[in-house]
């Protein structure tokens, strides 16, 4: 049976419970990180990434946002320190956007929307594969990164310009030598809790790591974001904007902060 889901008012996240009851779940992302209730926690290691630009592979519209996908069958691509034991393996990275400046990030501080957000997924190495991971309360660790409006970033173009290949779903194209680090702002200070997949499956297997400092994106380059479609070739065009989960409900968790 096919769980079709989107952004729309008929299979966007007000609907997405009917198929994915997980959304109504204990654990679930994105959520208003609100940094005046964030508890400092010493014992929180730095952030270690390490990322192999030879890794990046390919590129493809998979109808809700777009992904850069690395190749993951060995530890040239990590991530481990921050709140997470172990080594985690970097699968892909994607963003969520808006139709317009005001809106796009799926997380919020103290309810400041960004105009996008950019999620580096990586899964626990304790586990054979990033499927069998996605399945655990330890298996996933994404990264998250807000993009705000202000001057051009350099280092995002070659993405954007990729995105000409790949306008409709389905389509996908060669990506490589790319390291996502040069992605990441000066400062890992970061805020981190227990969360879940923003996107269907739901599944509550993340370990969100979500950084304070932005990367800067220019209104053009949001622009080339929203030249993307949702749909495939032939069908009716729709442009891919709005691919934003609303934040949830606590629940109880805390959120933690690397810095004071
Ligand atoms: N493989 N599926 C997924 C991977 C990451 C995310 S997110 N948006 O939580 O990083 C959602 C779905
Ligand atoms: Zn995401």
């Amino acid at each position: 049976m096919s769980h079709a889901w989107g952004y729309g008012s008929n299979d966007g996240p007000e609907k997405w419970a009917e198929s994915f009851p997980i959304a109504n779940g204990p654990r679930q992302s994105p959520i208003d990180i609100v940094p005046t209730q964030a508890q400092n926690d010493p014992s929180l290691k730095q952030l270690k990434l390490k990322y192999d630009p030879a890794t990046a592979k390919g590129i493809l519209n998979n109808g809700h946002s777009f992904q850069v996908d690395f190749t993951d069958d060995d530890n040239s691509s990590t991530l481990a320190g921050g709140p997470v034991t172990g080594i985690y393996r970097l699968r892909q990275f994607h963003f969520h956007w808006g139709s317009s400046d005001d809106k796009g990030s799926e997380h919020t501080i103290a309810g400041t929307k960004f105009p996008c957000e950019l999620h580096l997924v990586h899964w626990n190495t304790k586990y054979p594969s990033f499927g069998e991971a996605a399945s655990k309360p330890d298996g996933l660790a994404v990264v998250g990164v807000f993009l705000k409006i202000g001057s051009a970033n350099p280092r995002l173009q070659k993405v954007l310009d990729a995105l000409d290949d790949i306008r409709s779903k389905g389509r996908q194209t060669t990506f490589t030598n790319f390291d996502p680090k040069t992605l990441l702002p000066a400062s890992l200070d970061f805020w981190t809790y227990e969360g879940s997949l923003t996107t269907p499956p739901l599944l509550e297997s993340v370990t969100w790591i979500v950084l304070k400092d932005t990367i800067s994106v220019s209104p053009a380059q949001m622009a080339k974001f929203r030249s993307l479609l949702f749909t495939s070739e032939g069908e009716a065009p729709s442009c891919m904007a709005d691919n934003f989960r609303p934040p949830q409900p606590l629940k109880g968790r805390k959120v933690r902060a690397s810095f004071k």
